[in-house]
């Protein structure tokens, strides 16, 4: 996969450079490039912003300067890909959906980025993410490519309001490029996550030591009976995800919350 990132603030997205993502970028399954969008910009202040149109607060990103800069990353040939990755899902699942590449707009009047979401995006071959500042990028950005036929999606993160789309930006990469083969170390580690498959939250989770200011795990997790430990942590996911999101237990298949599996 190649995620291609336009900016003005290029230095916000070296934290890729980190940590597994960072390691996912030499050799490994990801490409990204970091793009800052003055340099689409032909006028001697490096203009990126005007006024509204219509009037209000604060500036606008000018639609000219971001579609010389998408037209350039979107019409780029999609990233090379080793025969071994032929059409081969991550932890996403299913295969790739081809080079064609997706436009994604951090904002807040957005569609609220969701594991499901993630995980399609995984299946992708080209992402190019356009991190607006100010009030926002010309909307005419988006409606112009969507009406060419690229895929745009306009992702929130949150309700909550951020100064641009930067960090919204680094959310949504992490959450797509750890499900990419060879970028996690324990690929299984994303199966019992939060918001995972179970569609409930991950159980509380344990290290040593046992004891720790008078506070200790269920001593189930201590007996080394595999299937009453796998039980205890299943109810401890429905629970917990019953206390802090029944959102979430609402939309579960009532089957599914059943004892099947913990008569295994
Ligand atoms: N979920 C969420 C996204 C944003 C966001 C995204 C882009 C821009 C550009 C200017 N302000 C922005 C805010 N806030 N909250």
């Amino acid at each position: 996969m190649r995620i291609d990132v336009v900016t003005i603030f290029p230095d916000y997205l070296r934290a890729l450079e980190l940590s597994l993502i960072g390691r996912a970028t030499t050799g490994g399954p990801l490409e990204i490039g970091i793009h800052d969008l003055r340099k689409w910009t032909h006028d001697r202040h490096r203009t990126v912003d005007d006024t509204p149109i219509g009037g209000g607060a604060g500036m606008v990103m000018k639609p000219d300067v971001w579609g010389e800069a998408l037209d350039e990353l979107l019409s780029a040939p999609p990233p090379a890909r080793p025969d071994h990755e032929a059409d081969q899902g991550g932890q996403g699942g299913g295969p790739s959906q081809g080079g064609a590449p997706v436009l994604i707009i951090p904002t807040p009047s957005g569609e609220v980025l969701t594991q499901r979401i993630a995980e399609d995006l995984a299946t992708r071959e080209h992402l190019v993410m356009a991190c607006g500042r100010y009030e926002g990028i010309d909307a005419r950005v988006a409606e112009h490519y969507a009406s060419r036929g690229v895929e745009v999606r306009e992702l929130s993160i949150g309700d909550y309001v951020l100064n641009g789309g930067e960090a919204a930006a680094l959310v949504i990469i992490e959450a797509v490029a750890r499900l990419l083969p060879g970028v996690l170390g324990n690929p299984d580690s994303v199966v019992e996550e939060s918001h995972g498959a179970s569609g409930l939250l991950e159980y509380p989770v344990h290290t040593r030591p046992v004891s720790w200011r008078g506070l200790e795990p269920d001593p189930a997790l201590l007996s080394g009976d595999h299937g009453r430990i796998r039980r205890l942590r299943r109810d401890q996911a429905i629970a917990r995800t019953a206390q802090r999101r029944p959102d979430l237990i609402s939309r579960l298949d009532p089957a599914s919350l059943d004892s099947a599996d913990r008569a295994a």
